[in-house]
C-alpha cells in the first residue's frame, strides 16, 4: 500500500517489499526546457543499476529526483519509508585551507558512532589514513574516504556519483570491487553514475542510459571470458568491467535536435522516446566535440587505448 503523494508531490513508499526508491514518469523543467523528462527507475535492496549519458544528459539530476533532493515537474518519485541514503556527489566543497584529518571528515556533516566510521575505513582500506590531512590525499584515496562516509550511515541505498573520476585504470577497478564488495556485505542498493558510455562495473544488474529521456536500457555483457578483453584490460580488470551495448532509434544531433528513425528531426526527444530493450549496435549520438561529431564511438577508442 502506497500513502498518497504529498504536497512536494513525493511519495513515501509504506512496504518494505517496494524498491527503495522508485521514479515514474518524472522529469525537471528549468527556463522552459526539460532537463530529463518521462523517466522511469527503480532500484531494490541488493541490486546495482547504473546510470550512464553524456555531460549535461540528466544523470545527476536524475538521482537527485530519486533521492529527493529536487521535486519533479512532471511524473511522481517514491522512497521507502525511513529509507538511509549514502550519497557520493560528483563535487564536494571544502575549504582546503583547512585543516582537516580524514578521522574528522568522517564526521562533518552528520552523526555518525565511532564504531561505524571505524569499520567503514577499514573496509575502504583508509583506516591507515585516518590522521592524513585530507588535502594531501591522491584522488583515489579521496574517493575511498567519501566512499567510506557514505558506509558509515550504514545505508540502504548507496548513490555515487561518478565514482571513478580522478581516478586511474587500476584504481577503478579497486573501487568497482569495493562498490560489489560494500553490496554483497550491506545488500544495500547501488546508484551508479557514469559518464563512460561503454564500460560499465560487471556486477551491475542494468543500465540506464540517459540523454534528456531514457534513450534505451539493458542489462551489460561479461567480458570476463572474452581473450581480447583479457589481452585490453588484464584478467582482474576484465572480471570486473563489463560493456554495454546501446540499442536506440534516435540519434542526437550536435545542435540539441533530433533524428528519429523515420528520419524526421525535431527540437528535442519525446518523453515516449527510448525505453527500448536489447543488444545491438548500429545506433550514433552524435556529439559535438572540439573535432567534431563524434562522441561516442570517439569514447570507445579511448577506453580501449587505456
Ligand atoms: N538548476 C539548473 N537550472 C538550469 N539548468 C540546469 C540546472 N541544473 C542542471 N542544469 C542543466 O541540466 C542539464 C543536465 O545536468 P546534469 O547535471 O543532470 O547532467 P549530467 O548528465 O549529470 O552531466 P555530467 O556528466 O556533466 O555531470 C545540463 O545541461 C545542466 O546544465
Amino acid at each position: 500500500m502506497r500513502s498518497s503523494c504529498d504536497l512536494d508531490g513525493v511519495a513515501i513508499v509504506a512496504q518494505d517489499t517496494d524498491p527503495l526508491i522508485t521514479l515514474s514518469r518524472a522529469g525537471v523543467e528549468r527556463a522552459g526546457r526539460w532537463l530529463v523528462r518521462g523517466v522511469d527507475l527503480a532500484v531494490q535492496p541488493g541490486e546495482i543499476v547504473t546510470l550512464i549519458g553524456p555531460n549535461g544528459s540528466g544523470k545527476s539530476t536524475t538521482a537527485k529526483m530519486a533521492l529527493g533532493i529536487l521535486k519533479p515537474d512532471e511524473g511522481t518519485s517514491a522512497r521507502r519509508r525511513d529509507l538511509v541514503v549514502g550519497y557520493v556527489p560528483q563535487k564536494v566543497s571544502i575549504d582546503w585551507t583547512l585543516p582537516l584529518t580524514v578521522a574528522r571528515f568522517m564526521h562533518l556533516t552528520g552523526r555518525v558512532d565511532q564504531a561505524d566510521a571505524d569499520a567503514a575505513m577499514k573496509q575502504t582500506g583508509i583506516h591507515d589514513l585516518r590522521s592524513a590531512e585530507v588535502r594531501t590525499l591522491s584522488g583515489g584515496e579521496f574517493q575511498r574516504v567519501l566512499l567510506a562516509r557514505a558506509m558509515a550511515r550504514k545505508p540502504d541505498l548507496l548513490v555515487l556519483d561518478e565514482p571513478v573520476q580522478g581516478v586511474d585504470f587500476s584504481g577503478e577497478i579497486a573501487l568497482y570491487e569495493m562498490i560489489k564488495g560494500i553490496r554483497d556485505d550491506i545488500g544495500c542498493g547501488i546508484l551508479l553514475i557514469s559518464h563512460d558510455l561503454h564500460v560499465v562495473m560487471a556486477a551491475t544488474d542494468r543500465v540506464l542510459c540517459l540523454n534528456g529521456h531514457i534513450c534505451c536500457q539493458g542489462t551489460p555483457t561479461a567480458v570476463a571470458s572474452s581473450v581480447e578483453y583479457q589481452t585490453l584490460f588484464g584478467k582482474r580488470a576484465a572480471a570486473t568491467l563489463a560493456v554495454y551495448e546501446h540499442d536506440h532509434d534516435h540519434t542526437h544531433l550536435p545542435d540539441g535536435r533530433v533524428r528519429h528513425s523515420d528520419g524526421t528531426v525535431t527540437d528535442s526527444c519525446h518523453p515516449q522516446d527510448g525505453h527500448h530493450h536489447g543488444h545491438h549496435h548500429g545506433h550514433v549520438h552524435t556529439l559535438p566535440t572540439a573535432e567534431g561529431v563524434d562522441g561516442i564511438e570517439r569514447e570507445r577508442e579511448t577506453h580501449h587505448a587505456r
